[in-house]
């Protein structure tokens, strides 16, 4: 085959399409476009196999709104016949089988279609019949000259190009499904985990302190009032360390009566004391080659501070009734909203145990000193109020919003998550589906009045029957009750018990019927 150097460079820009990066439908229109100048035509088709039938991808002098319309080949012999071959078809000017362009054609060879020349070869990529390419002429005997060769060879490298664009289309959208499926999975993975939500200074300052010792082995103190967020802190510094594989052991030191603080710590062996009927493990081993958090923590009495201590100097903790002792290898995070320093002053914490944990202190702001991330923190309480309540969509009103950028939220950013739920639980009542939190559904009174100061209207004490009859209202005022007797006691679900006078197993199956709990 001779090649003159037109067709030659039209094959060498084909060649070289093939492996540049460009959307597939610039592809098809470019290949279509160099047949064009290589052929003697005046239209061309591109087609791909799509569901056993033809789709034009890229066409020249043919109307472009026939772009990715289905052919049926039954209905369309040409196309039928070109796709049963693997040599190209060339149609008699006069053959008397309809060309599936007819209607669509430009004008001129429209008129002229009775004797124009045409020209179909079908595709094939690695043994797969991936698509069609159709020439047509007006001028009679146009493609005499044609070698089939030369056909052959642009049909090979269409195929390629098309097979091309295809596995490249089908990566893209597996590409698209994973993102999809992996923006699911973050989302649902921040809504159990939590993530420290906001974008203030202070915030920004305590995420910054929280990357730069994590990867560290240091204790660390984190401090700040109630409802800050420091178990947050502390699960996120576990998290970003070395030590995020291994276990966040959590004590809870102000829930250790002293009787059982050194076993619950250091584990005891059978037989240690009456009730020991077998040996166990405390903490300090539990979170061996992990984090042991120490929440609480200046809740702890003066005599196992001395022990805890010594099990810090040392590295070692021994089970209460054993001899010897076991090594452990834990990092220490301990957690206060008590100030330390002025504990150690007034001789109720050890100053050389302050010291130990303190190495990194790290400071919660007060929600009140970074007001502007109520927006977002609240969108994201939202956001999980709407997925507990299974309500469509929350929007917040602005006159709602001023009012929370205006109080002082004693209970902090626990305060915050509380009241929106329970503001979405009310705002649902009556409503389907959109719920929109305006400024009666919250419990803050405008000039920072604490809820617990805010006088329980009628509207507070009774839900109104809602429109789904007295069991729903009554659902809805148990959530309700539940819901703020929890808030005034800062998430304490022992204390709601008993407030209420229920028993917590009750109590806990009750709310998690009501979707109050996890
Ligand atoms: N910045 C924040 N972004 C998202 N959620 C937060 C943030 N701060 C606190 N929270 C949420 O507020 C609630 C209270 O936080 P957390 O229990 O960590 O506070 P705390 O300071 O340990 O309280 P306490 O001193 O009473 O033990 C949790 O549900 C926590 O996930």
């Amino acid at each position: 085959m001779v090649l003159n150097a037109q067709t030659h460079s039209a094959l060498l820009d084909i060649a070289l399409d093939l492996s540049a990066a460009m959307p597939s439908q610039r592809r098809y229109q470019r290949l279509i476009e160099t047949v064009a100048s290589v052929f003697p035509c005046d239209a061309a088709a591109l087609l791909i196999v799509q569901n056993r039938a033809l789709v034009p991808v890229a066409l020249h002098g043919i109307a472009p709104e026939l772009i990715g319309q289905a052919f049926e080949p039954s209905a369309h012999p040409r196309l039928e016949r070109i796709m049963s071959s693997q040599e190209p078809v060339r149609f008699e000017y006069d053959s008397d089988l309809p060309d599936p362009f007819d209607g669509h054609l430009a004008v001129d060879i429209e008129r002229s279609l009775d004797v124009h020349a045409c020209i179909g070869c079908s595709l094939y990529a690695e043994g797969e019949l991936v698509g069609v390419l159709t020439v047509d002429a007006l001028a009679q005997g146009a493609f005499d000259q044609l070698s089939d060769e030369l056909l052959a060879t642009f049909s090979a490298l269409a195929a390629v190009a098309l097979k091309n664009a295809n596995l490249v289309d089908a990566l893209q959208r597996m590409g698209q499904q994973q993102q999809a499926v992996a923006r699911e999975l973050v989302q649902e993975a921040r809504l159990r985990e939590g993530e420290i939500v906001g974008d203030s200074a202070p915030i920004q300052q305590l995420k910054d302190n929280i990357a730069r010792v994590a990867a560290s082995q240091l204790s660390v103190l984190i401090t700040g009032e109630t409802g800050t967020g420091k178990e947050l802190v502390a699960r996120t510094l576990h998290a970003q360390s070395s030590r995020a594989q291994a276990a966040l052991v959590h004590v809870n030191c102000a829930a250790l009566p002293e009787s059982v603080a050194e076993s619950e710590l250091f584990g005891h062996v059978k037989g240690a004391f009456t009730g020991a009927n077998q040996a166990r493990m405390g903490k300090f081993e539990l979170a061996n080659g992990g984090t042991l958090f120490l929440d609480e923590v200046g809740e702890l009495s003066l005599a196992i501070q001395a022990k805890l201590l010594r099990a810090l100097q040392q590295g070692e903790v021994q089970r209460v009734g054993a001899d010897a002792n076991v090594t452990v290898n834990v990092r220490i995070i301990a957690a206060t909203n008590r100030d330390l320093q002025e504990e150690v002053r007034q001789g109720r914490f050890r100053a050389d145990l302050y010291h130990r944990l303190c190495v990194y202190p790290v400071k919660v702001p007060a929600l009140k000193e970074h007001i502007e991330d109520i927006p977002l923190l609240a969108g994201h309480f939202l956001q999980q109020a709407q997925h507990k309540l299974g309500i469509e969509q929350i929007v917040l009103h602005p006159n709602a919003l001023k009012a929370m950028q205006e109080y002082d939220w004693p209970g902090n950013v626990r305060e915050l998550e509380h009241l929106m739920l329970r503001a979405g639980l009310k705002a649902r009542q009556g409503a389907n589906g959109r719920v929109r939190i305006d400024l009666e559904h919250l419990e803050i009174a405008v000039g920072s009045t604490t809820p617990e100061q805010a006088p329980l209207s009628n509207e507070n004490a009774v839900a109104p029957i809602a429109a789904n009859g007295l069991r729903d209202a009554v659902d809805q005022f148990q959530c309700q009750i539940i819901a703020n007797t929890l808030s005034k006691n800062q998430g304490n679900w022992a204390q709601t018990a008993r407030d209420l006078q229920l028993d917590r197993g009750n109590l806990f199956r009750l709310a998690k019927r009501l979707g109050l709990k996890d």
